[in-house]
């Protein structure tokens, strides 16, 4: 069974029969008809994959692996925070009538900082020390920029990554603030990992772990009937990863540049309504 599919199935378990509903709170996504979106949760959920045992992916339903390299590309090679430089549509209900989502995601990591070296934006930074200083402890980024909040959509969730070279072995922790696990628990995993075979692969290193810290891991009302058809499934082996070998430069991937292997998975009829 896929490791994606078995943490899944785990947290989505203790949060139905553990967590604690905000039905009783004021709340602020909403559903299309204007109702609020209520939600179950766990805190403070540690999530670690192995990355060189298997690639993380849900098997119990067809998980949107292009479009999900589609978003984290944007978001880390091209800086973007507007939806035209977007393929999917995941973005169009916070963008405003210039496509712009704001100060958000990757506008954050296109900004240029001062360091020791000369100017870096965090992205390049993360790159030159992999490279360059590997036993540095301080190789992180940050989205969670107080100062720029109030010109943001909506404020990062997926906020901040800390990389970690041990000898020739690149892990990584994504801190994520609020994770909602129906849309996109899968969806991040799959992509920050991902990013990590990237990383790794440009910097002349092998991916390591992916531990995922959630401090708000939460599943909405109107998710739960179909959390609970997905956790009664039986998962698949999760599929190879294939990352085009030739490439050495971060910029130089594409979404067609990795692929999975031999992915089988279940179907699942119904779309899944996004709290907005
Ligand atoms: N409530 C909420 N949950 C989220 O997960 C979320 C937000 N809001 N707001 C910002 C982004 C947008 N995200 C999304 C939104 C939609 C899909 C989605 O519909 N995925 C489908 C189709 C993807 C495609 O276009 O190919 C899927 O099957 O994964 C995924 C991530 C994640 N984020
Ligand atoms: O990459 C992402 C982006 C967003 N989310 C979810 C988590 C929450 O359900 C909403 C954001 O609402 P807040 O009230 O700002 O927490 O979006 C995600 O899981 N992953």
């Amino acid at each position: 069974m896929s490791r994606a599919d078995q943490l899944f199935i785990e947290n989505c378990k203790e949060i139905l029969s553990h967590g604690v509903w905000d039905t009783d709170l004021p709340v602020r996504p909403r559903w299309d008809d204007g109702a609020p979106a209520h939600t179950v949760k766990k805190f403070g959920i540690v999530n670690r994959y192995d990355l060189r045992e298997e690639f993380p992916v849900q098997t119990i339903r067809k998980m949107a692996f292009q479009s999900a390299l589609d978003e984290l590309l944007w978001i880390w090679q091209k800086k973007s925070s507007n939806i035209h430089d977007l393929s999917s549509h995941i973005w169009d209900a916070w963008a405003d009538e210039t496509g712009s989502i704001g100060k958000a995601y990757g506008y954050q990591l296109g900004v240029k900082h001062q360091y020791p070296e000369g100017e870096f934006d965090q992205v390049d930074r993360v790159l030159y020390d992999l490279k360059h200083n590997p036993a540095s402890r301080r190789i992180l980024t940050s989205l969670y920029n107080h100062h720029d909040l109030h010109e943001m959509a909506l404020y990062p969730c997926a906020w901040s990554v800390t990389f970690n070279v041990s000898g020739k072995t690149l892990n990584a922790v994504l801190n994520q603030r609020s994770q909602d696990m129906l849309t996109a628990n899968g969806w991040n995993v799959m992509q920050y990992a991902a990013l990590v075979h990237m990383l790794a692969q440009v910097s002349g290193l092998e991916a390591g772990e992916l531990v995922h810290v959630i401090a708000d891991a939460h599943i909405y009302d109107r998710h739960v009937p179909v959390v609970e058809e997905l956790i009664s499934r039986a998962p698949y082996e999760a599929p190879r990863l294939w990352l085009d070998p030739q490439i050495t430069d971060f910029y130089a991937f594409t979404k067609t540049s990795l692929k999975l292997e031999g992915y089988r998975f279940h179907t699942l009829d119904q779309p899944i309504p996004v709290a907005v």
